[in-house]
């Protein structure tokens, strides 16, 4: 497992070490000992998710406000997406930006958005399945999502047609009106 973190280094890509052979592949997707080297953190995933998306759809820009913030490992198994974390914690000196990365079946890789980060994805191919462990349960009152064209943020989607959203996905609000994270 190769860990990088990106341009907001909290945020980790890991690439797994696939192993092929004339049967198939062979990968670990999650190894607690690696996820800790890589982070330094020490965390316990408790809820896995597992949702499908046809192409154009965009979830996001999701999170859960304290105390029932997430932090989400995500991984994409049949598809592509393109994902992104966007930093939502007040006293960073990254506060406001996001950085994403291309996750598809084909390259295996996995995102790490700690929790005080918004979270979000768009499909780009027919249809995407998207597999996710978080490091608290879900809780809908403590939810809430930022809008994905918030021009304060400048997401680059890597998707040039209109997304589909849901209904509340299109009620979204500006992250200058938004409840964050200190
Ligand atoms: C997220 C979630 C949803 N649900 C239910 C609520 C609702 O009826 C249905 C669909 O929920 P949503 O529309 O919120 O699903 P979705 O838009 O896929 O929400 C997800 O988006 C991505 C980007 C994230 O980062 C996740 O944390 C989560 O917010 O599933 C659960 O039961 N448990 C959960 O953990």
């Amino acid at each position: 497992m190769q860990a990088q973190p990106l341009a907001i280094p909290e945020v980790v890509l890991f690439t797994p070490k696939v192993f092929g052979d004339e049967r198939g592949f062979f990968f670990e997707s999650f190894s607690e000992r690696a996820f800790q080297e890589a982070t330094g953190l020490s965390v316990a995933f408790v809820q896995d998710n597992h949702s499908k998306s046809s192409y154009g759809v965009l979830r996001g820009l999701h999170y859960q406000l304290a105390p029932k913030a997430q932090g989400k490992l995500v991984r994409v198994v049949q598809g592509a997406v393109f994902d992104v974390a966007v930093d939502i914690r007040r006293s960073s000196p990254t506060f406001g930006q996001w950085v994403g990365a291309l996750l598809s079946a084909d390259n295996k890789q996995q995102l790490w958005v700690p929790p005080g980060f918004a979270h979000g994805f768009v499909t780009l191919s027919d249809t995407a399945e998207f597999l996710y462990k978080t490091t608290d349960f879900y809780s809908p009152e403590h939810e809430r999502c930022i809008l994905w064209d918030d021009p304060q943020i400048g997401v680059d989607w890597h998707f040039a047609d209109q997304p589909t959203l849901s209904a509340k996905d299109r009620l979204g609000i500006p992250l200058c009106n938004a409840e964050v994270f200190a």
